[in-house]
């Protein structure tokens, strides 16, 4: 849920330095400038030490910034006293990847705590927190113990206890972690609510792509400090300019071998192989269709997956080329002319995908992410001379160039 009104939180050339004794300085957050505009969720993606937490810990003061400005909801909460300062964190709300509830307290003295620091009478307590229980859908666990919960439950508990003095910031910091596949798609559509139904501004961090491509509307990724790209997600997964944006893509829709299983598929076809770009303005599949009958070249996929991204298609198709040397280069310069093509070279002269994401330690043979493409009749485009009619899918270009 993006607004036009002015940015909720804006960072301007932040900088935030640990350190500076004999095991040196560390630039934790180094000269970072970025809206977020109020009403939107905001993802910061980026590995371990990147200075997410830091960057978001500046939003609420927890760290106090070493130079520059951060500004939350018009207030320059560098420049407040301690007193301001508390006034300006009782509307910015936090949850953690470790839930960090009171074990010694119930569900409901959880999310009571809060409400009992900033003074709240008993009555309005209890029925703030009978409100904020069944927000979360944990109105029948009120007595219960933190440790009776599940990990799910628990970061229910944390959301409600986050809500609790109605912030108009949540700060979400890899809230879903710790957290299964299915619980995290829980938790995840509840902060949606939290967006769209309460009109909290949310920042997430996170390592993972999926979490941002399902509820961010924009993203940062960050990379030694810096914001190294950042941009509305579906222009970030089909356009993206920088190495770490581009693992990051890659690692959330795999759709492209990985080098091992590049390995394999070397082995089975020891011809070039290439990946294509799906790009949306639907030009690029009559081209491929086109140049795999123009040229006497046969393609089949042998990787590949296309999804959707803010309901537009997305993704990359690796083909398996087959035909005289000379015959896969004019079908390469010409398909490249349209459409990005990735040359991955052959099993006697291979390249290596610059962009490749790491193995995955669930990775079980080198097909595993071609149902994508399967399930939009991309399977189509495997032979020379394919089907009439051309597949539905768009293709967009985000590789470098194939060279003739
Ligand atoms: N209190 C501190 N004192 C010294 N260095 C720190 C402190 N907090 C963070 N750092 C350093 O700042 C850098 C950024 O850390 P930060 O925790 O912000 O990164 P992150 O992207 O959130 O990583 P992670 O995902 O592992 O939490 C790291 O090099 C870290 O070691």
């Amino acid at each position: 849920m993006a607004s036009s009104a002015a940015p909720m939180i804006s960072f301007r050339d932040a900088t935030k330095v640990f350190g500076g004794g004999r095991s040196g300085e560390v630039r934790a957050v180094d000269g970072v400038t970025l809206d977020v505009a109020a009403g939107e969720v905001f993802g910061v993606i980026g590995y371990s030490g990147a200075g997410k937490s830091t960057l978001v810990r500046l939003i609420n003061a927890l760290e106090p910034l070493t130079s520059g400005q951060v500004v939350v909801d018009g207030q320059d909460v560098g420049a407040l006293g301690e007193g301001e300062l508390r006034e300006v964190r009782s509307h910015i709300g936090m949850i953690f990847q470790q839930f960090n509830l009171l074990s010694s307290r119930t569900v409901a003295g959880n999310v009571a705590y809060p409400l009992e620091v900033a003074g709240w009478s008993r009555a309005r307590r209890a029925a703030r927190v009978a409100e904020l229980l069944e927000f979360v859908g944990l109105s029948d666990k009120a007595k219960q113990y933190p440790s009776k919960l599940s990990g799910g439950q628990k970061q229910r508990v944390g959301i409600a206890r986050a809500l609790a003095t109605n912030p108009k910031v949540l700060l979400a910091d890899e809230s879903t972690s710790a957290l299964d596949p299915d619980t995290t798609r829980d938790v995840l559509n509840l902060l949606r609510r939290v967006n769209a139904e309460l009109g909290v501004t949310i920042v997430v961090i996170t390592h993972e792509m999926d979490v941002v491509k399902y509820i961010c509307d924009r993203v940062a990724v960050m990379e030694h400090g810096k914001v190294v790209e950042h941009g509305d997600v579906y222009s970030l997964f089909a356009r993206p300019q920088h190495p770490a944006t581009r693992r990051f893509v890659g690692s959330s829709l795999r759709d492209r071998p990985t080098a091992a299983a590049l390995e394999r598929l070397r082995r089975r076809h020891p011809g070039r192989i290439v990946t294509i770009g799906i790009r949306e303005d639907g030009a690029s599949s009559n081209d491929l269709t086109r140049a795999l009958r123009e040229h006497p070249v046969d393609g089949t996929i042998v990787y590949g997956g296309i999804t959707e991204i803010a309901e537009r298609p997305y993704g990359s198709l690796t083909l398996a080329l087959e035909g005289a040397d000379d015959a896969v280069a004019a079908f390469l310069a010409d398909l490249a002319t349209t459409t990005s093509v990735l040359d991955l070279g052959t099993a006697a002269a291979p390249l290596a995908d610059p962009d490749a994401v790491p193995e995955r330690s669930d990775e079980d043979g080198d097909g595993g992410a071609v149902r994508g493409s399967l399930d939009v009749g991309a399977a189509g485009l495997a032979q020379h001379g394919g089907p009439e009619a051309a597949p539905t899918f768009k293709l967009f270009a985000p590789f470098r160039r194939w060279k003739s």
